[in-house]
């Protein structure tokens, strides 16, 4: 049994992590975490989200005495707060022997350079970045059994880079356009102006210029054009991604390229036919479909997740499950 603290348990991410370690054989709850201030201190998980009325934890204040606690007691902590926080939270408990599961930015980019332009912030923890892995977990298995440190990616980018990532042999120099629309919950649970439900309706946002289009480059490996939308339901992701591969290519090519998935539980593939947001919201699961046009080269590829499963929570279960080999 592996005992996780789970910090930022209120938040949207936090709390359906929260839910699937909980109902887990192999895993416990150490305890649930939110920041020292919290006007949600002391309350039960249920009070805040009624659907988790079986959780019967509840919201701890992250003080010095519940961190000492954490290390005590837990195997591994849970980040599923704002990048900023969890850079130095993340070194924390890293440095005390902790396995470290980041659901935020913090951690994605190996290089430092990256973080002052996407994120804001010079990365003051190099030597445990340095020890991070990005944990696409369909991916990177190897990495994530071997290191304490998870960066558990973003949800855009695991939409696109699992759909993107078995191509790689077949793309040119030409970028892959990927246009993606999210669910509101993408955006986390705090009140926002344009997050409320009266503003909220279908738009493109951070065009050519969000930090998702960086950490899809760097993990894929190619320069990529990335457009995200914000659209008025609640859960998941579709990305419709258009790339045009090398001559030759062919339709056998492309199948032989996605079987990578054959085996996996969590990614479906199907030609000719295209997934829905509604097949994967609440669960861990990925949908690809994709048609190729050999005589141009064109190929349209769409992947549906979850954003709070597969595109965080799932995600950063199937990473702690790897990691602890349960
Ligand atoms: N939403 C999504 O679809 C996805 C989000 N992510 C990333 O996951 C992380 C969490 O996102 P999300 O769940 O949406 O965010 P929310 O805003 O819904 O939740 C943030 C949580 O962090 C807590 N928190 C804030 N400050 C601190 C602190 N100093 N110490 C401890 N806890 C703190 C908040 O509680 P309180 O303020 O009351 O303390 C709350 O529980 C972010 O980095 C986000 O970018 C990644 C993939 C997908
Ligand atoms: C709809 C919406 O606002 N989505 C978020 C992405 C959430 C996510 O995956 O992101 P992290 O990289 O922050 O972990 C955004 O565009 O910023």
């Amino acid at each position: 049994m592996k005992n996780i603290a789970i910090i930022g348990a209120s938040g949207y991410t936090g709390a359906q992590i929260t839910s699937l370690i909980h109902a887990d054989a192999n895993l416990a709850v150490q305890g649930l975490y939110v920041s020292e201030n919290s006007l949600d201190k002391g309350r039960k998980l249920a009070d805040l989200y009624p659907v988790y009325s079986h959780i019967p934890y509840a919201l701890s204040p992250l003080s010095d005495e519940a961190k000492a606690k954490i290390v005590a007691e837990a195997d591994a902590v849970v980040l599923a707060t704002e990048h900023s926080v969890s850079l130095t939270l993340a070194a924390e408990f890293y440095n005390k022997g902790l396995a470290v599961f980041d659901l935020s930015g913090a951690y994605r980019f190996a290089d430092v350079e990256q973080y002052p332009k996407w994120y804001g912030f010079e990365h003051t923890e190099q030597a445990v970045l340095a020890q991070a892995v990005y944990g696409l977990a369909e991916w990177n298995s190897e990495q994530i059994k071997q290191t304490k440190m998870i960066a558990v990616p973003g949800c855009y980018p695991t939409a696109s880079l699992t759909a993107l990532k078995p191509l790689k042999p077949f793309l040119t120099d030409a970028f892959p356009v990927i246009n993606a629309v999210s669910g509101v919950t993408g955006a986390g649970r705090k009140a926002q102006l344009h997050t409320s439900f009266c503003e909220v309706s279908l738009t493109p946002y951070g065009v050519l210029g969000h930090r998702h289009q960086p950490e899809i480059t760097t993990h894929l490996g190619q320069e990529v054009i990335f457009t995200p939308h914000l659209g008025n339901f609640k859960r998941g992701i579709l990305a419709t991604i258009t790339v045009q591969l090398k001559p030759g290519t062919t339709e056998a090519d492309i199948a032989k390229a996605y079987s990578v998935y054959d085996d996996s539980p969590i990614v479906s593939v199907k030609q000719n036919q295209f997934p829905k947001v509604d097949d994967v919201v609440l669960t861990p699961n990925c949908h690809l479909g994709w048609k190729y046009d050999a005589n141009t080269g064109y190929l349209v590829v769409a992947s549906a997740i979850d954003n709070l499963m597969k595109g965080a929570a799932s995600q950063g279960l199937q990473c702690i499950k790897i990691h602890f080999g349960v």
